[in-house]
């Protein structure tokens, strides 16, 4: 571990829910899995991996925090995930000045792994680098590690590039990658990055729930 990160439970999490949620249609913090919704699952799955309590990014209007400080976009538009993640860096700078790193997770992604973080953090070892999540040799960078010290190229980055492609931004900076693997369950290998992204999508979900819960 480098000597700016000394306990990965430090590293403050951001909850990403700055989102349209338009192909789920309504609002997909708020849509219930296994009688919960998805918004309090995933602060309960961080909260078991972080001393830091978790920040919400999401619009300033949002109808129900559940208790989370609340941290919306600081450039207008809906301009994609990154810019739900410099609002996390341009907060962290404020409210948690020790931290080199934040930590962001979607709030549509249930079975993230419980090291996630703690992975995360050992790849990096320079104070600039970013560590985002791989499964099934793919990227996963809204589960990622962000060094605050690149707000200001990630602003200028969100309000100038046009596409906004987030592999376009990582190419821009050190990335280390770190691969998960899949979830054994009665039903067969679950990705834990899987995402909830429309109604079958929950319906998906619910089933591999009950799987998992099955199998432990
Ligand atoms: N802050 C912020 N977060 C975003 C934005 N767009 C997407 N996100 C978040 O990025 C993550 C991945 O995005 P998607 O899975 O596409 O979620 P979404 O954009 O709400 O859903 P769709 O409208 O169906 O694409 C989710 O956690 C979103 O909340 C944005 O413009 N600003
Ligand atoms: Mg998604």
């Amino acid at each position: 571990m480098p000597g700016f990160i000394t306990d990965p439970a430090e590293i403050p999490p951001y909850l990403l829910a700055g989102g349209r949620s338009s192909r789920m249609g309504a609002n997909k913090a708020f849509a219930l899995l296994g009688g919960e919704r998805l918004l309090t699952r995933i602060a309960a799955r961080i909260r078991r991996q972080q001393k830091i309590p978790a920040t919400l990014n999401a619009d300033a209007d949002w109808p129900d925090t559940t208790g989370l400080p609340l941290v919306p976009d600081t450039v207008p538009g809906k301009l994609g995930p990154l810019a739900g993640v410099l609002a996390a860096m341009r907060d962290a700078v404020i409210r948690h000045p020790y931290a080199s790193h934040i930590a962001t997770v979607p709030i549509d992604s249930p079975f993230f792994p419980g090291d996630l973080i703690a992975r995360l953090a050992q790849a990096i070892e320079g104070r600039d680098e970013i560590a985002i999540a791989v499964s099934l040799g793919r990227d996963h960078p809204v589960f990622g590690l962000w060094p605050v010290s690149i707000a200001d190229d990630l602003e200028t980055w969100i309000l100038r590039d046009d596409k906004r492609r987030v592999r376009d931004f990582l190419a821009r900076h050190s990335v280390r990658t770190v691969s998960f693997a899949m979830i054994p369950t009665s039903i067969g290998l679950l990705d834990p990055f899987f995402n909830i992204n429309t109604p079958d999508d929950l319906t998906a979900a619910e089933t591999w729930l009950a799987a998992l819960e099955q199998t432990s």
